[in-house]
């Protein structure tokens, strides 16, 4: 299990990461989700022991990333896909590391085929696509099979090709006992991917569910014979109602109580289903309406 508690870092008397807890779980896929600058590469960099924590602590099977004789077998790390040498090829590159990690070489060509760059390994970084570093840092942080992977932004730059091959990969690693942690600042990356959302807005942990219950909401959508009818029995009843461009009926409550409101009035109502909020909504509700500290 991977575990954090109150992980805090102040930058020149700004907390810019305040108070960050969580306990992530074998078997499960976390997204760690948050705008630009809101604090995830510092949390990243904290677990893993590049950064020092202001306050808190955080804890891999009960010891620091640091503490571990070989970390690179607790967890695979991928924070920056561009600090690896140009004028080196893939292949090499991945040797050398796994000569650091005490890891037989014969692995590094079973880890370019898992993260479809098997044709590329011969090739120097510096002619790699961003995609392309992406796959080899990912390849890198696979290289000893750890348990957890901790990857900052790894779908970043990838084609839509390269995004299912690593959420494929992300969610079979997770199905064999694994357990991942990835950033994203784009919403829509995760939601096929990650059993649970730790989302983070100005250095704070600001919603943290499964998705599917960050993205229920409290509001239906409501089809009926008679739209305008419909509209005014749930306004009378207290209920905000919006018309939709499709001819429905929006309106700021549960199916349920749609329902029982329309029925006690008398209006029929033939298909009623919850508004699914996007990400996007969920994100800039939780986060976007927070202050700088
Ligand atoms: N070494 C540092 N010194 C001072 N401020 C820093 C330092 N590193 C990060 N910060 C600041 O901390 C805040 C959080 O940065 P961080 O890189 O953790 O955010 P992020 O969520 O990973 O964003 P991005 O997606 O842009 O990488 C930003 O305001 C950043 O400018």
């Amino acid at each position: 299990m991977l575990s954090a508690r109150e992980l805090t870092k102040v930058y020149n008397g700004t907390p810019v990461v305040y108070n960050v807890s969580f306990d992530l779980q074998p078997g499960t896929v976390t997204a760690f989700l948050g705008p630009n600058g809101a604090g995830k590469s510092t949390t990243l960099r904290m677990l893993t022991g590049l950064t020092r924590p202001t306050h808190g602590q955080s804890w891999f099977a009960g010891r620091h990333y640091t503490a571990w004789p070989n970390p690179a077998h607790v967890a695979g790390v991928l924070l920056d896909a561009s600090a690896t040498h140009p004028g080196r090829t893939g292949r090499s590159h991945l040797r050398n590391t796994a000569i650091l990690a005490g890891v037989p070489t014969s692995r590094v060509d079973e880890v370019l085929n898992e993260v479809g760059l098997a044709d590329a390994g011969g090739k120097k970084i510096g002619k790699y696509s961003l995609g392309m570093r992406q796959r080899l840092g990912l390849a890198q942080a696979l290289l000893t099979r750890p348990p957890v992977l901790i990857l900052d932004e790894p779908i970043n730059g990838l084609d839509p090709e390269g995004i299912r091959s690593i959420r494929t990969l992300l969610r079979n690693h997770a199905a064999a006992g694994g357990t991942v942690l990835l950033s994203s600042h784009v919403l829509s990356e995760v939601d096929q991917t990650a059993d649970r959302v730790l989302m983070i807005g100005n250095g704070q942990i600001v919603a943290d569910g499964p998705l599917r219950e960050l993205v229920s909401s409290q509001q239906s959508v409501a089809r009926g014979p008679d739209s305008a009818r419909l509209a005014q029995v749930l306004r009378d009843a207290g209920i905000g109602v919006q018309p939709t461009p499709d001819g429905a009926v929006f309106a700021n409550a549960t199916p349920e109580r749609v329902s029982d409101v329309a029925f006690k009035a008398g209006v029929q109502i033939h298909n009623i289903t919850e508004y699914q909020q996007s990400l996007e909504e969920i994100f800039f509700r939780l986060a976007g309406g927070q202050q700088r500290r």
